[in-house]
């Protein structure tokens, strides 16, 4: 433990000596010292993070925050650095800065997949049904016995809440130690579709004290069905909690070729390439080049044809990812090692969606006798799509069909790369003081949108400096066109 963090809890212990039994008795059974540390590197500079903190009824009252940057000698010596500087900062414990992680969610526990399916078929944005509420309800109770068994397979319930919360704490340690004019920063989780769901979020950061607020999407790409729902639900709810004028937002809407991002991808993806050369080898086939299958979720044509970004987002980080691995290879980007390809994943329901499927090409592949390794790429995170749908389900087609070696990259999680990439994402949107990240294609609804009221779609609420998009006028003359000529 630090001396800061030493010498609170000195003092701490010699205040309970000197105070009365009873005062003492009271204290001792309300408050906790607590401390805490974290390190990591940014360019040359290695930071060290040191928090200390008394809680009392799980309110923490003051917090002391400590952190050391060092900068790493000549031989990348973290432990003797060249300069070294210590900053002491007391500050209150108030969130200067909410970030509010948007995200899907996932049932953590079997009793709450029927309820996450009825939410999830409950929501126009993701699918558009006759009679949506009824029909959600009875399209969710239908699907449930067999998503139950999923997720009974993978443990028991979606790890979606807890690598967000793992990844939510370490961006707040980073940013504080990083921007520390915005600090502290507290992350909050705002699923969309299973607990922590968004209207928790909001009341524990109004009981927090929080003002100003980031929504931060957790899918690095956007889609009208993923950040786009999540959005307008935010919108909506804080109209619904009558909380329109008391954050001020800004917002994170995409990061499909955020450096850090591409490069976390890859990272797991040369990884992924050595244990397959390793394995390869075990089995007698040396030289065997694996194809490497990209895999996102897929979506409904229908979504698609109306101008939704995500395909295109989607291709882009793959391509990045691609050129990233040839660059770190020493070769040129345009001289391909591996063949890749790019499919789509989790088809729900009997309409259209995106091709090639991932279960289609990894059996043909496995037909003329190919290997392959399989990168999921639309998610920061593992969950059912990844544990279930591509190590159990697919990795048997594979088998089944004769394919002798697949390997999955693996997912994202807590590779400290991309806790790095997203401290980074938010850093920088704080440094550009915009409302909207990407503000010219956030507010470019889709030219086929079918959303009648156009409400909260593509909107921002109470921005900071007052600037951004507000709600905009509908447009019924450019939407009966549209659907006439489909
Ligand atoms: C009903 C239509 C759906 C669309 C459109 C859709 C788009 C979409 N989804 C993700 C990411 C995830 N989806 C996950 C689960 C999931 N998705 C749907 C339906 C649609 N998704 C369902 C019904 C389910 C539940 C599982 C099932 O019944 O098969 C998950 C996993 C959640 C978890 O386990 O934690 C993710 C992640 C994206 C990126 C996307 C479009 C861009
Ligand atoms: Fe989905």
């Amino acid at each position: 433990m630090n001396s800061l963090s030493n010498s609170i809890l000195k003092n701490y212990n010699l205040f309970l000596l000197a105070a009365p039994k009873q005062t003492r008795n009271i204290i001792l059974n309300n408050l906790q010292p607590s401390s805490s540390s974290l390190s990591f590197h940014n360019n040359n500079q290695l930071y060290t993070y040191y928090s200390s903190s008394l809680t009392c009824n799980n309110t923490t009252s003051t917090t002391i925050r400590q952190y050391t940057s060092s900068t790493k000698n000549q031989n990348n010596d973290e432990k003797q650095p060249l300069s070294s500087t210590t900053h002491n900062d007391i500050i209150p414990s108030k969130p200067k800065t909410a970030i509010v992680m948007l995200n899907l969610g996932g049932p953590q526990n079997l009793d709450e997949v029927e309820p996450f399916l009825t939410r999830l078929f409950s929501d126009r944005d993701i699918i558009k049904l006759p009679f949506q509420s009824i029909a959600g309800k009875v399209i969710a109770k239908r699907r449930t016995p067999a998503v139950r068994k999923l997720y009974e397979a993978i443990g028991g319930g979606s790890p979606i809440k807890k690598w967000t919360t793992l990844q939510g704490r370490a961006i707040e340690k980073i940013l504080d130690a990083r921007s520390p004019e915005t600090a502290p920063h507290k992350t909050y989780i705002g699923f969309r579709y299973a607990a922590p769901l968004i209207d928790r979020a909001l009341e524990e950061m109004k009981s927090d004290g929080v003002t100003r607020a980031i929504a931060f999407t957790q899918y690095p790409h956007y889609s009208c069905t993923t950040t786009g729902s999540s959005l307008n639900n935010l919108w909506k709810t804080l109209e619904q909690k009558g909380l329109e004028r008391h954050f001020e937002w800004s917002i994170i809407d995409r990061w499909p070729l955020h450096g850090g991002f591409v490069n976390a991808i890859t990272s797991n993806l040369e990884k992924a390439i050595e244990a397959f050369n390793t394995r390869a080898k075990e089995l007698g086939m040396a030289d065997e080049k694996p194809v490497i299958v990209f895999s996102a979720h897929s979506l409904p044509m229908k979504t698609v044809e109306r101008g939704d970004p995500y395909p295109g987002e989607i291709q882009a980080t793959v391509q990045a990812v691609m050129d990233r691995l040839a660059v770190k290879e020493g070769r040129p980007t345009t001289s391909d090692k591996y063949a890749s390809i790019l499919c789509w994943q989790s088809k729900v329901g009997p309409l259209p969606w995106l091709v090639p499927k991932t279960v289609d090409i990894v059996t043909q592949l496995a037909k003329e006798n190919k290997n392959c390794i399989v990168v999921p790429v639309a998610f920061t995170s593992d969950h059912i799509e990844t544990l279930s749908e591509i190590d159990i389900e697919l990795q048997h087609s594979a088998k089944e069909n004769g394919m002798r070696l697949m390997i999955r990259s693996e997912s994202l999680n807590d590779n400290p790369l991309i806790i790095d990439a997203m401290a980074d994402i938010v850093h920088q949107h704080l440094v550009s003081k915009q409302s909207i990240s990407n503000p010219t294609k956030y507010t470019f609804k889709c030219p086929g949108c079918i959303d009648q009221s156009h409400k909260y779609c593509r909107t921002i609420r109470n921005p900071i400096g007052g600037g951004g998009q507000q709600p905009q006028q509908q447009q019924p003359q450019q939407q009966q066109t549209i659907t006439e000529n489909k």
